[in-house]
């Protein structure tokens, strides 16, 4: 029997519309409980009654040489019944556009019918520094007083305000970037960056902080472990590829490391896989109460980005607009 052709009906949410609802406020329960049902999803037995499933592999990539990469970032929440993929390039040369760009598509989880597409730059930008957040506060030592951004593109600045919101402790933000005079725009763009200050040196931003992020899209380490407290914790946010790395290696080896997904990270970060450091634990374990936060030793969070943070950005996004 030939089938009749629906008309598509799914709604294209726009890069405001995502922006006008996605708060900082909402999105950082969101993912923190994200990240939990991922890790739980895999560690435990089946038996568990609270078990959730979550099935999300590995980030696939294709590359166009020279000039970037298109990740496909699939994911299924169970519990949410939230079936999504986001669909992410990175093309770090590129100049008056910006470097990474992506849309999120939302499927009836229990029909497979496209629900809907929503611009996917904040989703991924603001859910990013939600992760970020989510493992600060968990790994830092007390209450930050000094952050250092290492950085000043578009996760510097989303960083930045997530950081500011939550952390009502932060006195000083410092904040480099390989271009000086970027630094100094960043820290000078408006009167909300009050308390941000450009540095000419890495080991300028990092001296004393209590807690690092680096934000750069660089290939080889900027962060030396010579500069970093003991007890700082540092959120390792770029360096996506298992060739890239931000992190001093002797950094990594000495510092507790932890990651959003093991796999993941055994197959794309540079930063663990050219150290060869150990990987403690997933993030997720550390919200779940099942691996410590071992709050007194020098803490690494290395992100690379997971599907289930963005399908929870989306349904906060569709639920908040009535979709
Ligand atoms: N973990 C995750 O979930 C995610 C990670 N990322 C990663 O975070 C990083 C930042 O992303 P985003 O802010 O969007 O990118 P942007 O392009 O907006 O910013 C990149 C920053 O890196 C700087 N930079 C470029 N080349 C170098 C270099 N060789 N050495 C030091 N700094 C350099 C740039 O300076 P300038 O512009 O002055 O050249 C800029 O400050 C990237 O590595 C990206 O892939 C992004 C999204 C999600
Ligand atoms: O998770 C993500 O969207 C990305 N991680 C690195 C580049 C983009």
């Amino acid at each position: 029997m030939a089938m009749e052709h629906r008309s598509s009906t799914f709604e294209f949410v726009t890069a405001e519309k995502v922006l006008s609802v996605l708060s900082y406020k909402l999105l950082i329960d969101a993912v923190e409980r994200g990240l939990g049902l991922f890790s739980k999803s895999k560690s435990s037995s089946g038996q568990d009654a609270n078990r959730s499933s979550v099935d999300q592999p590995v980030r696939t990539t294709v590359a166009v040489p020279n000039k970037g990469f298109l990740g496909c970032m699939p994911v299924y929440i169970e519990a949410d019944e939230l079936l999504v993929t986001k669909l992410v390039t990175f093309f770090p040369k590129n100049e008056n556009v910006p470097t990474h760009n992506a849309v999120v598509a939302v499927f009836h989880a229990n029909t497979g019918v496209p629900r809907a597409f929503l611009d996917g730059d904040t989703i991924t930008t603001r859910r990013t520094a939600a992760a970020s957040v989510v493992a600060t506060k968990h790994l830092a030592n007390g209450k930050p007083t000094v952050l250092a951004i290492l950085g000043s593109g578009t996760q510097a600045a989303s960083h930045y305000e997530a950081f500011c919101e939550t952390f009502s402790s932060l006195k000083q933000v410092r904040v480099w970037n390989h271009k000086p005079e970027r630094a100094k725009e960043f820290a000078n763009k408006d009167e909300r960056r009050h308390n941000c200050v450009a540095c000419e040196s890495v080991e300028d931003a990092v001296r004393g902080a209590d807690v690092i992020v680096t934000v750069t899209s660089s290939s080889s380490p900027v962060l030396m472990a010579q500069w970093v407290k003991p007890g700082a914790h540092i959120n390792g946010v770029g360096a996506c590829r298992p060739e890239w790395a931000e992190i001093d290696p002797n950094l990594m080896r000495s510092a507790v490391v932890y990651v959003d997904s093991r796999e993941g990270a055994l197959q794309e970060s540079g930063d663990v896989l050219l150290s060869k450091a150990e990987v403690y634990a997933e993030i997720g374990e550390v919200v779940n109460g099942t691996k410590t936060a071992h709050t007194d030793k020098t803490t690494v969070f290395k992100s690379l980005g997971m599907a289930v943070e963005d399908a929870v950005a989306a349904k906060i996004v569709l639920d908040e607009l009535g979709l």
